[in-house]
């Protein structure tokens, strides 16, 4: 937001947290200037526009727009939209960035549930251009061609999305790892030849495994039980998945998942789990 010209202030109740933002943010507008993709000057200018404030009541005071973003936790996110609403300008915006809980259950926190809109980011936020708007049952027309003005302003692309268990990213984005799995389990050819089927095939930047391995299968399996409880049995969770992550192979963050990782985290060539292990 920052960098697209928007007077930006950055809330945290830990002020590790926002050191750290402001840290990344500068960092990333740095590397833009070195690489030639941001201009000097605009990047000093989007440092200037981003300030930090402790007390969000303080930095709603005359909001245009909330992009609440705080830790996934449904009774978090209502106390959080409900002390910011009323501070801000009449008629303001306010987003929601969760990936999986209700803009519906979100807005019944604050009085005009109307302007209540999920925008759903996608990590690292700089690069990845798509942002899905949610729509609540309450959502207006009005607030989804708002936030669609908003996500036009940051050069994303945005669609629109009603309220839905995965939205359309994650839903499918389970699906494909999940069958993968499924197809390691069987014998049906090696995780290096799966991961290769999808990135060569579809030019998928990575393969199904391999992104598993990065997201955590245990973040990867509580997804999926919780598809599979909304959305029904095609969502059933592969048990090779319960079975690694029973077993403590999570992905890259404990050194092991479907690939093997040395200390640096580098992957190791031929590590991928073999059927005839399984
Ligand atoms: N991590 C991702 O890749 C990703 C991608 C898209 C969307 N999301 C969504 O973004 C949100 C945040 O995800 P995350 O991974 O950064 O979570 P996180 O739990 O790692 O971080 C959330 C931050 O919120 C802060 N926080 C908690 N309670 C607060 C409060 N009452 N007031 C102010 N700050 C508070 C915490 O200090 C922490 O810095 C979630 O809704 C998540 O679903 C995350």
């Amino acid at each position: 937001f920052a960098s697209s010209g928007f007077t930006t202030v950055l809330v945290d109740s830990n002020a590790a947290a926002t050191d750290k933002a402001l840290a990344a943010v500068a960092k990333i507008l740095d590397d833009g200037v070195r690489l030639g993709k941001v201009e000097a000057e605009a990047a000093e200018a989007g440092k200037a526009r981003l300030t930090v404030e402790a007390d969000l009541a303080v930095a709603a005071e005359g909001a245009a727009l909330l992009v609440e973003t705080v830790t996934e936790n449904l009774a978090v996110k209502k106390q959080v939209v409900s002390t910011a609403a009323p501070k801000m300008v009449p008629g303001a915006l306010i987003a929601t960035n969760t990936s999986a809980l209700s803009v519906t259950e979100i807005a019944t926190a604050v009085e005009q549930p109307e302007r209540v809109v999920g925008m759903h980011f996608f990590n690292p936020v700089h690069k990845m251009k798509l942002v899905e708007l949610v729509r609540g049952l309450a959502t207006s027309d009005e607030a989804v061609a708002r936030a669609r003005e908003y996500s036009d302003a940051l050069g994303k692309t945005s669609i629109v999305v009603n309220e839905a268990p995965g939205l359309t990213t994650s839903r499918m984005s389970a699906m494909l790892g999940n069958e993968a799995m499924w197809m390691l389990q069987e014998g049906v050819a090696t995780a290096e030849d799966i991961d290769t089927a999808l990135r060569m095939g579809f030019n998928h930047p990575m393969g199904p495994l391999e992104l598993g391995d990065l997201t955590g299968w245990d973040t990867r399996l509580s997804v999926l039980r919780y598809l599979h409880s909304t959305l029904g049995e095609k969502f059933r969770p592969c048990p090779l998945i319960i079975k690694m992550v029973a077993s403590g192979r999570l992905g890259r963050k404990a050194g092991a998942g479907v690939y093997r990782y040395d200390e640096k985290g580098q992957r190791i060539p031929g590590s991928g789990l073999k059927a005839s292990v399984l």
